[in-house]
């Protein structure tokens, strides 16, 4: 897939198909550029790349049924009614929609038990029409999510959270199943944008199983140079500040400010946190880790928050249930890998 990305003259988005074309709509990541006075050169456009990914995967989808009669399935379980998280799992359905998966969904009460869910995943572990399951997080606290999500198959942990998965992303010489999908994604923003790893200076801000830990691991298996920062790091910022490569996943809106930010570096901000705005039509707006305006001024490339990392969390999750059905038209033999 072609892109146009230039760390000084062009924002890092999927690049129009033919010169002949039409100009293409401006994507979010521009409109929201003008709006900031960010100059539109800078913006990763996690939204189009996100888009462009997704009809890759269509495309692989028609020709897997044509070829194999074989239809991607995701299953997703949600418990309790989160509104955040009721938001993200129908974003995934309509995608698995949109690209061309079944997908299967059980939601559960609240106070449903640990012992009915689980149930819930090996009927999914069993389905041989379902090749990727994922429990979407938070739990309520009754629930234990070590026990829930060591009880996916590993050969259908999509979501790339079980120990085995993430050992083996920790271990030199293997390979994981599958990758957790935000890391996975800003990582795939990172190359589509070509911005150089090996030999990197990387900061990772946080430590969460989700993001964080798995962020580092990615990076450090492409032989950057990685620091964690974390709630009890002294001097973050000044570590930070040496970074060509920042990943904010802190979960603190708008902490990391331009001041952290070595001048060049490429940053990419993972936090999606709701700032109370009285006149924004909802009555807040949504920003990240990173004070966008402050470090834009100080950063070559940055990610928006929104239409930055969090569509490539979806796409990178079709990516994995794809992975998944692939391994299933192959026959590859995965267990005890
Ligand atoms: N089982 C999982 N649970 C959770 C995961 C996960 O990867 N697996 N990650 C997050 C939530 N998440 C997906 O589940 C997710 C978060 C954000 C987005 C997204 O597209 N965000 C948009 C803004 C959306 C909005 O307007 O609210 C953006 O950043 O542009 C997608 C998925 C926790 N749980």
């Amino acid at each position: 897939m072609a892109l146009s990305c230039h760390r000084q003259t062009g924002a890092c988005r999927p690049a129009a198909r033919s010169s002949r074309r039409a100009a293409p709509r401006p994507s979010t990541a521009v409109v929201a550029a003008t709006a900031s006075a960010v100059p539109a050169s800078k913006l990763i456009d996690g939204k189009g790349i996100a888009e462009t990914i997704r009809s890759e995967i269509a495309k692989e989808v028609a020709v897997m049924k044509q070829q194999h009669g074989l239809t991607p399935g995701l299953a997703v379980v949600l418990v309790g009614s989160r509104k955040d998280s009721e938001t993200y799992v129908r974003s995934k359905k309509k995608a698995c929609a949109e690209v061309g998966f079944d997908s299967y969904g059980s939601d559960l009460p609240a106070d449903v038990s640990e012992e009915e869910v689980l149930k819930v995943v090996e009927a999914y572990n069993a389905d041989p029409r379902v090749h990727g399951i994922l429990v979407q997080l938070p739990l309520p606290k009754h629930i234990s999510e070590k026990r829930i999500l060591d009880a996916i198959s590993i050969e259908k942990d999509v979501d790339g959270f079980h120990p085995l998965n993430i050992g083996s992303l920790a271990m030199r010489g293997r390979d994981p199943l599958f990758v957790p999908c935000t890391p996975k994604g800003c990582i795939e923003l990172l190359e589509r944008c070509k911005v150089p790893i090996s030999g990197r200076k990387a900061c990772v801000i946080g430590r969460s199983n989700i993001v964080g830990m798995p962020a580092a691991l990615l990076l450090q298996r492409r032989d950057a140079t990685v620091t964690m920062v974390h709630s009890k790091t002294p001097d973050g910022q000044r570590i930070c500040a040496e970074a060509d490569i920042v990943i904010a996943a802190c979960g603190v809106a708008e902490m990391v400010t331009g001041d952290w930010i070595k001048p060049g570096a490429v940053v990419i901000d993972v936090g999606i946190n709701a700032k109370d705005d009285p006149t924004a039509k909802k009555g807040y707006r949504l920003v990240g880790d990173v004070e966008f305006e402050s470090a834009a001024a100080k950063a070559s490339l940055i990610t928006p928050v929104p239409g930055g990392v969090g569509p490539m969390t979806i796409a990178m999750l079709l990516q994995n249930t794809l992975e998944s059905a692939r391994r299933a038209v192959t026959g590859e033999k995965v267990a005890g890998h």
